[in-house]
This record gives C-alpha cells, sequence and structure tokens, in this order.
C-alpha cells in the first residue's frame, strides 16, 4: 500500500524587526572571517556546499526564544502530540555562487533522530544581489510503513527575513545559488536549526 503526504511547512514573512535583522546582519559581515566549509556527517564531499559560523553567542539564545513561543502553535495545526523539547539547536549558514544542499532529511543518522521540527530563517542584504537558492520540499509518499520521496514538491524561496517550519523527516533541498559578485555580504543567509524531543518518548 502507498500514499502521498503533501510537504506540511509553515511559512512566516516579516519575522524580525527591521531594526533586529538589520544588527544581525551586521554582527554576520563582522564575522566573516569565521565561517568555515561546510562538511556532512557522510563525509561526502558532493552533497553539500556552503560556509557555516559554528559559534555566535550573541544571537544563539536571543534566536531561539523568538522561535519557542511559535511551536505550540505548529504543533496543533499539525496534530502533532504536544512532546517535551530536549534541545533547540541553531546554526548560521552562508550559501554564495555555486553553493547547493543535495536532498537529505534532518533526522536519519542515529545522533539525529530526535530532530523533529526543522526551521530555517531567511536573511540578506538589500538589494537581493543573488539568485536560485529555493527550498525545494518533496512530498512523502508512504510505501509499506517508510517515508520515501514523491514526485511532486514545493519550492520556497527565501526571501529575506521569512522563516519557514517544517517537519524534519521530510526530504528537501537547497537549489543552487548563483551570485555574481561573489562578495560574501551579498550571501544567501540562514539562521536554522531543529527542535529535538526527548529520547526517552521513542524507546
Ligand atoms: O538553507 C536552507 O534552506 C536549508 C538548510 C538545510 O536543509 C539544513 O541545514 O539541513
Ligand atoms: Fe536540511
Amino acid at each position: 500500500m502507498s500514499f502521498d503526504q503533501p510537504a506540511q511547512f509553515l511559512q512566516i514573512d516579516h519575522f524580525l524587526a527591521n531594526e533586529d535583522r538589520l544588527n544581525l546582519l551586521e554582527y554576520v559581515l563582522d564575522r566573516e572571517a569565521d565561517f568555515v566549509p561546510t562538511s556532512t556527517a557522510t563525509g561526502d564531499l558532493d552533497y553539500r556546499k556552503s560556509w557555516i559560523l559554528y559559534h555566535f553567542e550573541a544571537y544563539e539564545n536571543w534566536m531561539i526564544q523568538k522561535i519557542t513561543p511559535l511551536l505550540p502553535r505548529l504543533f496543533h495545526a499539525w496534530n502533532i502530540e504536544p512532546f517535551a523539547i530536549s534541545q533547540i539547536e541553531i546554526q548560521l549558514t552562508a550559501h554564495n555562487d555555486g553553493h547547493y544542499y543535495k536532498i537529505h532529511n534532518d533526522n536519519g543518522s542515529p545522533d539525529a533522530a530526535t530532530r523533529t521540527m526543522s526551521y530555517v530563517y531567511y536573511f540578506n542584504r538589500e538589494p537581493t544581489n543573488f539568485s536560485g537558492g529555493a527550498l525545494r520540499l518533496y512530498d512523502m509518499r508512504i510505501e509499506n510503513g517508510h517515508y520515501v520521496q514523491a514526485e511532486t514538491y514545493r519550492d520556497i524561496q527565501p526571501v529575506n527575513n521569512r522563516i519557514v517550519f517544517f517537519p524534519s523527516h521530510c526530504l528537501h533541498e537547497v537549489l543552487p545559488i548563483s551570485c555574481r559578485s561573489r562578495n560574501f555580504a551579498d550571501s544567501r543567509f540562514t539562521l536554522n536549526g531543529w527542535v529535538r524531543r526527548e529520547a526517552t518518548e521513542y524507546v
């Protein structure tokens, strides 16, 4: 038996106040030297190209506090039983010319198994000086009790000041970005991460 389940997501525009967004951008541009190339758990070099900033104390908890109040509404909308949140992870990425992230889900490895909800906040310098970089969220097909990718999908554009939430088991990819200037400051920036549930609820 198989049936399709449309990709679930919630998109909110104008998420941060303008002043906060501009301060964040200024902070990130100052930290350019601390960004490093990304890697994936499998070490596959072709799978993902982007830059990442692992530590940004000034904004980690700040952003998590902005996201937390939205979660009950999301659980309700998606008929997810409210769960004990063990952790909200956060990272900061920059995608520039030729960067991408091929199809994956966010909870497929044992150490990521408790990731339940993914979020991505997009921001960039204006006027926008890159193109591409949509987040392609695939509809899911349930086949013999397993999630597999359906042929259909929704593309979410990485619009400045937009946040999107989706279930971490959903397959998604970041389409290639082109950024002619290649300036770091013109990158497609994200603050993104995962809401984890307590591991004990699984066993
Ligand atoms: O940058 C995006 O739109 C999504 C990033 C992503 O899928 C991830 O970091 O797991
Ligand atoms: Fe992802």
